[in-house]
């Protein structure tokens, strides 16, 4: 089936057919049924208090008419019997008013608190449902990235969900005084709210419709409205503050934002063909329909067959029933507020789509023998060509292994594999002779300490950015000291303001920035912090990409007490640091090509040997490789 162009963000829902709680993705209805998740009492207020408001209405109808039939009475004088039905009438319609005036405030409390509790519901089933996927491949996929950019609420003209909140009970009132005025004018003929009914409803339909298709097609225009939230975050974020200005991309990103944006909205805009027709037919039916009642009602009340008071009923009724048609700003907001339900649920339910699950068995003391990739092959999901194609490696533990190879050859994916971030497509990963899918996925990363090539730089307290390599573990400032010596990180914490609780980010009051080389340290520190804390696995992957060339001689110095007692894996282009380990493979063509100790592949004379010339050459021709 051919798909319309940029509605990709919808292929996630549309192929399911249903949300990730299992139901039909409705907003509303959607919204409905996490409202007493987000808070029981305040949802059962809030329709109690909607209820009330909604039975006001009509009382305040029927006591106008009542008042309106007694007072002729009023001319014999308020001590008579027909005074005392005009004074309690007035009373009543007193009563009904005040408590119209008091019920608005409080579902405006009401409202408003549950509104902010349902944003924060929503916002927990995001993070919860983003974070809680064991693998990374749902979170690589596009579809689920317009999810996520719907979920937070970043669409076109979205409106936040505590809006929805607050026009639920406007609309549960404004509709039950919609279908009071219908039972009224039963009273007048039985076929009288018929044809209103008809006509507000056929029009009604028509513009809900409308603005579901508005609605549907502001999610699917998602993917340039993301692109164009990029290049904003671009401009506006800070990070590529420096390059913008030497590259002069500032008119370049304007331009381009401004593109993406108009491309995503022009979407919802462009989709009104039609509807002035049909707003044109539905004048006509609403007209016809008030003529075919206010027609007969103007005679019969003028040859004195309705009385005042029901008149005055009747007309409030059919200008009443209007609340059973379009309600306008009402509908709006509701439809584009509640739009953010269904995505964000989706998004609640990602580890449904995860295909990394966890095993059973613990990881403690793994491992004890050493860690295998038996005929491993992988291929990222979408991914044109396998990375690995029956790759063979050993890694004894205690030992370390360096892993070499051009770029893209897979070094990172391997990475990737051991921590289960990905499961391999053919053959297996094991430790001490269990696959990695047998262990229990948490208790296995337990095990590992990583410095990831793209390490992140968390603009939080320094004790944080090194405390999370073992985030449950109680405060311990001794060895966050150990690791920041061992990491050489000593200088740099020393210069911070307010020692280890200083935020790393000029953002935050008193906060500083570190440089490339401190942040690469801290991040070793961190991984450094997870082995104090029981991990045996210490993974390296460029770890001297930024350091200075004493700091990565320094490395070298220290590698042996780093990695004493640990299985290491180090990854890097820098052959001054691979052959500091215990042995040396090179992946190329998704195998390992060849593998062995620093000299025993020099003297094969094979690629590494090649590539090690190659280097060696370079440097002492004081260019670098
Ligand atoms: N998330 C992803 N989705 C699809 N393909 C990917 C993904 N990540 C990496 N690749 C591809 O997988 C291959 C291996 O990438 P990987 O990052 O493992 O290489 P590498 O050897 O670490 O490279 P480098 O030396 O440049 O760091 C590359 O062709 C890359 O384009």
């Amino acid at each position: 089936m051919a798909r319309r162009p940029g509605t990709r963000g919808t292929r996630w829902t549309r192929r399911t057919g249903r949300t990730g709680q299992g139901r039909a993705a409705s907003p509303v209805g959607a919204l409905l049924r996490l409202l007493p998740r987000a808070s029981l009492p305040l949802t059962a207020a809030l329709t109690a208090l909607a209820l009330l408001d909604a039975a006001l209405a009509p009382a305040l109808m029927l006591s106008v008419g009542v008042l309106a039939g007694r007072l002729p009475g009023i001319g014999a004088g308020l001590g008579t019997a027909a005074g005392h039905g005009v004074l309690t009438a007035f009373a009543v319609l007193c009563g009904v008013y005040v408590a119209g005036l008091l019920a608005e405030p409080a579902i405006e409390v009401t409202a408003g608190r549950l509104g902010r509790r349902v944003t924060a519901c929503t916002a927990r089933l995001v993070m919860r449902g983003s974070l809680r996927p064991a693998g990374i491949a749902a979170l690589e996929d596009p579809s689920v990235a317009d999810r996520l950019t719907l979920a937070q609420g970043q669409g076109t003209g979205m409106l936040p969900v505590a809006r929805a909140v607050t026009a639920l009970p406007a609309l549960v009132s404004a509709r039950a005084a919609g279908a009071t005025s219908a039972v009224l004018l039963i009273g007048f003929h039985w076929w009288a709210p018929l044809p209103l009914i008809a006509a507000w409803t056929v029009s009604g339909i028509w513009r809900d419709r409308e603005v579901r298709r508005a609605v549907d097609v502001q999610a699917g225009s998602t993917t340039e409205l993301r692109r164009a939230e990029y290049l904003r975050a671009v401009a506006l974020d800070g990070g590529a503050a420096k390059e913008i200005r030497v590259f002069g991309l500032s008119p370049w990103l304007v331009d381009r934002f401004t593109r993406a944006w108009l491309a995503g909205v022009g979407r919802v805009g462009g989709n009104r063909r039609g509807a002035a027709v049909r707003d044109v037919v539905a004048g006509v039916l609403l007209v016809a329909a008030h003529a075919a009642v206010l027609v007969p009602l103007a005679v019969e009340s003028g040859h004195g067959e309705v009385g005042v008071a029901r008149t005055t009923v009747y007309l409030q009724a059919v200008v009443g029933t209007a609340a059973l048609g379009w309600l306008g700003d009402l509908q709006w907001t509701l439809a584009r507020a509640s739009a953010v339900v269904p995505p964000a649920l989706e998004v609640a339910a990602l580890p449904e789509r995860d295909t990394v699950v966890s095993g059973a068995l613990p990881a403690a003391g793994l491992p004890a023998s050493g860690i295998r990739f038996e005929k491993t092959a992988f291929r990222y999901p979408g991914g044109r060509r396998p990375v690995f194609d029956g790759l063979d490696l050993w890694l004894p533990a205690g030992g370390s292994l360096a892993v070499v190879g051009a770029n893209g050859a897979g070094k990172t994916t391997l990475v990737k594999l051991l921590a289960r971030l990905h499961d391999p497509t053919g053959g297996r990963v094991t430790v001490d002779g269990t696959d990695l899918r047998d262990l229990d996925v948490s208790a296995w990363r337990h095990q590992l300490a990583v410095v990831f090539q793209d390490f992140v730089r968390y603009e939080l307290p320094a004790r944080d950015n090194v405390g999370f390599g073992a985030v449950r573990a109680p405060r311990d400032d001794e060895a966050l000291a150990r690791c920041a010596h061992l990491a050489g990180l000593d200088p740099a914490v020393a210069a911070l303001a307010h020692g280890w609780d200083t935020p790393l980010s000029r953002r935050f009051t008193d906060g500083t920035d570190l440089s490339g080389g401190q942040w690469q340290r801290l991040a070793l520190a961190r991984a450094l912090y997870a082995v104090e804390h029981g991990a045996r696995v210490l993974v390296l992957d460029e770890p001297t990409a930024h350091l200075d060339v004493r700091a990565e001689a320094e490395l070298y110095e220290r590698f042996l007490d780093l990695t004493r007692g640990l299985t290491t894996v180090l990854i890097s282009h820098r052959f001054a640091t691979v052959r500091l380990a215990d042995r040396i493979c090179y992946v190329e063509g998704g195998r390992v090509v060849e593998q062995g100790a620093h000299d025993e592949l020099i003297a094969q004379d094979g690629r590494y040997a090649r590539a090690f010339a190659l280097q060696s050459a370079a440097y002492a021709g004081g260019t670098h490789a």
